[in-house]
């Protein structure tokens, strides 16, 4: 290596949303910089219980974790004064003071914070020891986390323009659009390796194949949903149906009756781990929800999608994702109650034409930034480099 290392401590987790755009991030930044002959030196700030914790660990980022404070939501305000919030919040000075000895500690060139409450104290100890912080939204409403370091940080790198009006007025000079990091892997997944490793030797090629995705922990309103067509769904497509771990076995018992020539095109499981690229690459239809990661997916890649929002997501903002979506064609909506009548009738035309799924398709990838890591990771670098 030519010169000196890139330092870079980066923060975000709890959920897949906030964990794999600060990873791709990360991956890309080392690539580029391997390039130019440097290498990075990471440090992920997270915590214990997140996801980050898992994927650090397997990917072998060096990671460490402060005291965070969570705020559990409430419509009713009076809740928000719950004793679990009020000793929570009390976490946060501790929380921050050791963020502030790990920042000083490791010396970095630039904080990268992608959300989720161990983002605060992180993103607030970058600001106190005058590192620039570079504050990444996924979503196109500001997460509660970021809505609090928006002011702190030297860029906010945005997935979205819609986002723009949202700011108050500083932070939106300082912003800007990358779109949000997909896993480069996902892009380049192989439809017949899906049929290999999964061993799905019953599907019928010559039926399309939907994917259902309810998340990293599954979705109990889409799989009761899916659960309802089945015996109709198996007649015209296969079924990768990802339900959530902890709803495999109950799930398993349900669809224990299906006819064998059924049961064949259908493949239940909990979470798909590393196969998720060449499951999205044999999926001609998916039902998912509308978490931000998820869109980026789907919209990167192209893909005619009927999409079931989470009611309670922060802001509706799963809800506002596929509106946004189904406006341009991109994807169908079912918002508010979603049926098993809702949903059949939302499939049948995509099922049914090929030509209707490839025009949805052809739209949604109109909505994709498959170049956004390449475009955070650009701020990175600028920011780093402006520090001098
Ligand atoms: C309940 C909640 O608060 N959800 C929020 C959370 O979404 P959450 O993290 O639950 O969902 P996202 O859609 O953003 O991301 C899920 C990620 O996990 C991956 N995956 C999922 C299932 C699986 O079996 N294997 C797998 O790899 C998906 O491909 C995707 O990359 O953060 C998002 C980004 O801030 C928000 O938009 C969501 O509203």
């Amino acid at each position: 290596m030519s010169s000196e290392s890139f330092r870079l401590i980066v923060t975000g987790g709890g959920t897949g949303g906030h964990t794999y755009p600060a990873l791709t991030a990360v991956r890309t930044l080392q690539a580029r910089l391997a390039a130019e002959g440097r290498a990075l030196d990471v440090l992920w700030v997270g915590t214990p219980e997140g996801l980050e914790a898992r994927v650090t660990a397997s990917e072998g980022i060096p990671f460490t974790t402060v005291a965070t404070g969570k705020v559990r939501r409430s419509s009713n305000p009076l809740k928000l004064v719950s004793p679990a919030n009020v000793k929570d919040m009390g976490r946060v000075p501790l929380g921050v003071a050791q963020a502030r000895s790990v920042v000083a500690g490791f010396r970095p060139d630039v904080v990268l914070a992608t959300g989720g409450y161990v983002a605060v104290p992180v993103g607030l100890a970058a600001r106190m020891c005058r590192v620039p912080l570079v504050v990444h939204e996924q979503t196109v409403r500001l997460g509660l986390a970021n809505r609090g370091l928006a002011r702190a940080a030297t860029r906010m790198a945005l997935s979205s323009e819609a986002t723009l009006p949202l700011l108050p007025e500083s932070a939106r000079r300082n912003a800007v659009v990358t779109g949000n990091p997909v896993r480069p892997e996902v892009l380049t997944g192989q439809a017949d390796k899906a049929v290999q490793t999964l061993g799905l030797h019953g599907f019928d090629r010559r039926l399309p194949t939907i994917y259902v995705t309810g998340g990293a922990q599954g979705s109990m309103q889409i799989n009761t949903l899916v659960r309802d067509i089945l015996p109709w769904l198996l007649t015209c497509a296969n079924v990768i149906h990802q339900c959530g771990p902890a709803n495999a076995d109950a799930l398993r018992q349900a669809t224990t009756a299906l006819p064998a020539d059924q049961a064949g095109r259908y493949l239940l499981t909990g979470y798909v781990g590393s196969e998720l690229p060449d499951v999205l690459a044999l999926a001609d239809v998916v039902i998912s929800r509308s978490g931000a990661g998820t869109i980026a997916e789907l919209t990167a890649l192209g893909k005619a999608a009927v999409l079931i929002p989470l009611a309670s997501s922060a802001g509706n903002e799963q809800a506002h994702n596929a509106r946004h979506l189904e406006r341009a064609g991109a994807a169908v909506a079912l918002a508010g109650e979603a049926t098993p009548a809702s949903l059949r009738e939302a499939l049948t035309p995509l099922l049914s034409d090929p030509a209707a799924r490839t025009a949805m398709a052809n739209r949604a990838r109109e909505h994709g930034r498959p170049d956004a890591a390449d475009l955070l990771v650009n701020v990175l670098l600028a920011v780093a480099a402006h520090r001098g």
